[in-house]
């Protein structure tokens, strides 16, 4: 095994006395596609805020030899750890290539981005390989469709050289399609890179997961294989259960 994966121990997440993440431990190695599922309020999203720095944390978060907890949110993206929003955060009046591009300078220092680019560089041109949005790199990112934004916000991770994704809901508001599409993209980037999905879509959970952490009230209710967790009476109980008939959880 080697130092890419990671690493979460007693990780717990305070608001006002509040316990969202109540000491969660799990460890996510390079190749495994590790869904994050749980009713609203489990603390999945402020557990991804704590590994990415935007909220304070105890325990220990690490990836390599590299602790993540309380550090600068930049500091965090330049160690390798990158994050989706619910809501795709690219630059609407910019092209596919220029998003790209901005991204891939944010390790650069401002005199090199300022310097003219005679040709598209290579960690640009295999994002947009990878994102399947070749055809469109000189389109407008505000008039892509909605899972093509996502794919391209996949993208500006993929050229900041992330190594571990965390991606927040990715497949939320999209068509049957752009789920089966984005499932076989987080495949072929899972396969190299760690990564964490946190989902509320179960079709796309069974579809697609390699292993799955349950959270209820800011724990760990359960870990495995998909079958492992579908299987556990716990999960059903709080969870799963209601998902039987609609593939999708939402309390
Ligand atoms: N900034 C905050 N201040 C106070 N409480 C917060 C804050 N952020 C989240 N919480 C609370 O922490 C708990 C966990 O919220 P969180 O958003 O992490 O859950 P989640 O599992 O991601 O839910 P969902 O599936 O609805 O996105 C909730 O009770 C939420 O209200």
């Amino acid at each position: 095994m080697n130092g890419d994966y990671l690493e979460l121990t007693d990780v717990r997440v305070t608001f006002d006395g509040f316990v969202a993440v109540d000491g969660v431990s799990m460890t996510v190695l390079q190749g495994d596609l590790r869904f994050l599922i749980g009713p609203n309020g489990a603390g999945k999203t402020t557990l991804v805020d704590a590994i990415t720095g935007l909220v304070a944390a105890s325990g220990s978060a690490t990836f390599g030899a590299t602790q993540l907890l309380n550090q600068k949110v930049h500091k965090i993206a330049r160690l390798g750890v990158g994050r989706t929003f619910q809501t795709a955060s690219v630059f609407e009046e910019l092209t596919v290539l220029q998003n790209l591009d901005i991204a891939a300078g944010a390790g650069r220092g401002p005199l090199t981005l300022l310097r003219r680019r005679s040709s598209v560089p290579e960690e640009v041109e295999e994002a947009l390989e990878i994102i399947g949005l070749g055809d469109l790199r000189d389109k407008q990112a505000g008039v892509l469709a909605h899972g093509q934004k996502q794919w391209l916000e996949i993208g500006m991770l993929l050229v900041q050289n992330a190594r571990v994704l965390l991606l927040d809901e990715p497949v939320a508001g999209m068509s049957a399609h752009e789920r089966d599409e984005t499932g076989q993209l987080l495949r072929r980037i899972g396969a190299e890179r760690t990564v964490v999905v946190v989902e509320h879509d179960m079709d796309f959970m069974r579809s697609f997961a390699t292993s799955v952490t349950v959270l209820h009230a800011g724990r760990v209710l359960s870990e495995g294989t998909v079958a492992e967790v579908q299987a556990d009476p716990r999960v059903q109980e709080v969870y799963l259960g209601r998902a039987a008939t609609t593939g999708e959880v939402r309390s």
